[in-house]
Formats: C-alpha cells, structure tokens, sequence
C-alpha cells in the first residue's frame, strides 16, 4: 500500500481542491481542518464528542464521521450499535469532497469493513496527515473492536499512517504473540517492533503502565525514542485520555507542526486538563470525564448577569490613598462593602504586579460572598489571573473591542467616556456600562477635563448604555448629580468620598443614605 502523502507534502489535489472554491476571496481565511472517524460516546467523554472539544480548545475546526454509536457513561460501555460501513462512506464522502480538511483522527473503527472505507475515501481523497489511534477496549474493558479489525490494521491501515498511538495493551494487540509490555524498555521495544509495520511515527502511551508514579509516552521516528514524561495525576476523571492525546496531535498537525511538537503540546494539552479536572464530578462511577476547555469549576452564575443598577454606589479604590490612611486594600473594599457599596473597582495605579494579583484574589473572594461585583481598573491580565467580573478601562487604555476578545462575552466591561462620539463607540466595541466625568474638579486625577454637570447630560442622552458619574463626587453634591434626572443614570461613583476618610464604613453609609433619599425623592 502506497503511502497517502504524509505530512511532507501538499497533494496536488488537495491545492486543487482549495485553489477552485468558487467563494473563496483574498480576506477570506482558511482555518486549519480535521475530521475524526471515531465512535460516539454518549457520556461525552471519550470518542467523537472529546474530539470535537480538544480540536475546538486548539482553535481547529473538527468534523465528525460516526462509525459506531455507543451507550455509555461513567460506569461503563452498556450497548455498541455499528454503523453500515456503506452509511460510514457517506459520510467520508461528504466531509471530505467538501471541506478543506488537513488531517484524519481516527478512534474507535470496529470492523474491517469500515477500515475498508476509510482506506478508500483516502486514497479519493488525500490529505496531508493520517493520526491513528488504535481504540480496541475502553477503559472499562468493554471490546470497542475486536480482534477481527487487526489484519486490516497491520496489513493496511498502519503503513499508510502518520503516526499510531496505541495504549500499551493496544501495543501488545497490534503486535500479537503474547507480549506483555509492562515496562519502558518493554514500550520502546514495542514501538520499534510497530514501526516495522510501516506507520512514519509511532508513540506507545504508558497511563496505563503498572507500577509508574510518572506517566510516560515512548515516542520512536524510526532512528530515534524520546520519552515523554509527566507526573502521574491522582484522579479518577481519566475517561477519555487517548482519545484527547490522538485528537491534539491531529489538531497540532493540522496548524502545521512538526509531528515531535505536536506530540510534545498533546501531552501537556492532557496533562493541564487532567490536572484541571482532577477533582470535578460527573457522574458516579469509575471513569469521569475531564473537562478539556479548563472552565466547568469557574462558572458562576453571578458572573454572566450584568445588573445596571448595581452602579448606584461604586467605589473605586486608590492605593494611595489606602496607603496614607495604613489600611490594606481588602480592609478598604470590606468596609466599602459593609457600607452599601455596590458594585467594587480596583483602581491601583501603582502596584507591584504580584502583590496587586494577590489582593485581588481576596478581594474577589469577598465580593463573591457578598454578592457584589468586582472590576479592575485597566489591568486585563490580572482581571483574567484572579477571575474577577470584569475591567474598567480609559480612552488610552487597551481599546475595548480587544478587551472583550480577551475576556469573553460573559465579563463586564466599563469604558470612560467624556464626549457623544465616546458613548456611541463604547456601545459599538461591546462595553456593558459607561464611567462619565470628570462631573467635578478633583485631584485623584491629574490633568483630567471636568465635563460638568452638562456634560454628563450630554454623554448620558447619547448613551444607550447605562452610566454612572465619576469625579468629586461625596455627600454634600451626589443629589446634584442624581437630580439631572436622566432614566439611563444608575449612580455615582467615589474614591476620595470614601477612601479618603478615617471611616470607609461610616462614609459609605451616609453616601448611601444621601442616594437613596435623591432616588426617593425622584420616584
Ligand atoms: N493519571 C494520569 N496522569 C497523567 N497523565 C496520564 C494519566 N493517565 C493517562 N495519562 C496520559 O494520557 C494519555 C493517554 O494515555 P492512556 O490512558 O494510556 O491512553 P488510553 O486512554 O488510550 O488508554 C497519555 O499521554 C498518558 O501519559
Ligand atoms: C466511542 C469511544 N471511543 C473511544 C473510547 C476510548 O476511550 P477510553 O480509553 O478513555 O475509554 C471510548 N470509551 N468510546
Ligand atoms: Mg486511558
């Protein structure tokens, strides 16, 4: 059998294939492609459903070809259904006359026919890569191919492969006999001996090698071995590792690594997700699933509703003044807390990165607990470091179109905004909320242009966002401020008012009483 092009080269048909897409313009991108022919897997764990996810957590784009549909779940594999081997080659068929696919993954392929198929679609159909993992038992030990599958594997499908990663029993399976591999030395022999059989690359996985406190993979390009090796992780949501691997490497290929890079990110790629994962659960048996886009633990339901009238009383801290009154930022944000304050921003121009990024993971621990919001001033990366709600960002700090992409649809983003062109942009770029001043003269901020109460008219009018007042705001004029009496005003925010004190709590109540009583007094 004559190999399908490998990695080495672009086919010809392939270019052809791209070079006639009638749609295809000069602005208009490929993306990097893979398709997986692989079982599906109902618990989502393992099969065409963690294939998906590791492709699209590695920004590829991933179809599906089902060759089997499995009941199963964290106990086990309950039922296989096999698909007709005629229904699997419509499937390859229409996947690959149509996208612009880079690399094949396959999983599980359960019988010779549907091996045949496959052989055949690709040799209709090149492409640049073949991955081949080996699926023969799960790790509940339920036969997803038998051994009627290994001729075809040895004889036809290994040679033509890129590379194979088998599992140290599907090493042993592949390569018959009795061996028993339940050593490194015995893995390195068996991928020499695998090699033989004609794939390019061969990486036999050890996660299920007796006896090893370290997880190693034996990687072999026919010349040389390198091993792989990561610390055994204590968990039991390893449903789905094998899969994951293979699935990375194709996706890894597929951006145009070389195979070596490519096992090398795959095997960290399952090492952070295990580590992740290590201690969530779902369902209640053996073999729980990992969780590949490392995000289940963070969602909370708090973070992904903005309430704009949560901007009826925002304090926003000042380090120095923290510093001249000898209070910590969390004392500070406490009290602020404790007072009414709504809605809580870091505003801390002059920290120590490391030192600001511990602060505020306890400061968001404590507005968590109480139900309040918490923003960074400007400081995107340590917003993602310690998860907070979101970022307040200025006219000359990162643009806010690039500060959602970073951050995600669920964050909240607040943009400074002085002028009618501000507000409009800051409702284009995807802002949540607008911070508009400076309303008074103040000195927490040099050289800033005091808009005036006018001026917030003005910004409030052409905003469709909500918006809250900053600058010289306190207690004897915020029911100045509220009285303007605009529908989209939601508060006043402060920092000398109540960080400029001897009492934030003190200092925060009685601000809050004086917003209420304006709010009263409107209604
Ligand atoms: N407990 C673990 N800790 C760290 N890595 C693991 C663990 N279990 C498996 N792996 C890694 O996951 C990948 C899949 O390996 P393995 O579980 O042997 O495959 P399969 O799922 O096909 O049986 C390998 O890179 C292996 O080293
Ligand atoms: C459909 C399908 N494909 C592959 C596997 C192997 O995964 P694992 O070895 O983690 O059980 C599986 N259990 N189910
Ligand atoms: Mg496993």
């Amino acid at each position: 059998m004559q190999s399908l092009g490998g990695i080495r080269s672009w086919p010809a048909t392939y270019r052809a294939t791209t070079a006639s897409m009638t749609t295809t313009t000069e602005s208009m991108r490929k993306v990097a492609q893979v398709v997986t022919v692989a079982g599906s897997d109902s618990g989502a764990g393992a099969g065409i459903q963690a294939d998906i996810k590791v492709c699209s957590a590695r920004g590829v784009y991933c179809a599906s070809v089902i060759t089997a549909v499995t009941a199963q779940n964290t106990h086990g594999v309950q039922s296989v259904h096999l698909l007709p081997p005629e229904f699997v080659s419509e499937q390859l068929k229409s996947v690959l006359s149509d996208l612009q696919i880079d690399v094949v993954k396959t999983g599980m392929l359960p019988s010779p026919e549907i091996v045949d198929v496959l052989l055949q679609s690709l040799s209709e159909y090149p492409v640049r890569a073949l991955v081949v993992d080996p699926v023969m038992v799960s790790t509940s030990g339920h036969v997803l191919a038998g051994s009627s599958i290994l001729s075809i594997f040895r004889e036809r499908l290994l040679p033509v492969a890129d590379i194979i990663t088998p599992n140290v029993k599907e090493a042993a399976a592949l390569l018959g006999g009795g061996v028993r591999i339940q050593t490194v030395a015995q893995m390195r022999s068996a991928a020499k001996s695998l090699h033989d059989m004609g794939p390019r690359f061969v990486l036999v996985k050890g996660g299920d090698l007796p006896d090893s406190s370290d997880s190693v993979d034996v990687y072999f390009d026919g010349k040389e071995f390198h091993e792989l090796h990561s610390p055994r992780i204590t968990t039991r949501n390893t449903h789905g590792t094998g899969c994951t691997l293979a699935s990375c490497i194709a996706a890894e290929l597929a951006k145009g690594s070389n195979m070596l890079s490519a096992v090398k990110v795959a095997k960290r790629f399952v090492d952070s997700a295990l580590n992740y994962s290590k201690d969530i659960v779902i369902g209640s048996g053996m073999q729980g699933p990992f969780d590949h886009f490392l995000r289940l633990k963070k969602k909370d339901l708090r973070q992904s509703t903005f309430n704009p009238d949560d901007l009826f009383l925002y304090a926003v801290t000042d380090s120095r003044m923290n510093k001249k009154w000898n209070r910590s930022i969390v004392d500070a944000v406490k009290a602020a807390i404790e007072g009414g304050a709504t809605i809580i921003q870091l505003r801390e121009k002059e920290a120590e990165t490391r030192e600001f990024l511990e602060e505020a993971k306890s400061c968001v621990e404590i507005c968590r607990s109480n139900g309040v919001c918490l923003l960074i001033n400007d400081r995107v990366d340590i917003a993602l470091a310690c998860d907070a709600d979101g970022v307040h960002v200025g006219q000359s700090d990162m643009p806010v179109d690039l500060v959602r992409s970073l951050l995600g649809p669920d964050k909240i983003i607040g943009v400074s905004c002085k002028t009618e062109e501000q507000a409009h942009q800051a409702w284009k770029d995807g802002a949540d909320y607008i911070g508009s001043g400076g309303v008074f003269p103040t000195n927490t901020k040099a050289n800033n242009r005091t808009i005036g109460l006018d001026g917030l008219k003005e910004v409030c009018k052409a905003s469709k966002l909500p918006v809250v007042a900053i600058g010289g705001i306190g207690i004897s004029n915020a029911e100045s401020v509220m009285r303007i009496d605009e529908p989209n005003l939601k508060g006043v925010a402060v920092v000398s008012a109540l960080f400029d004190q001897q009492c934030v709590l003190t200092q925060a109540k009685k601000l809050h009483k004086t917003l209420r009583e304006s709010k009263r007094e409107q209604q």
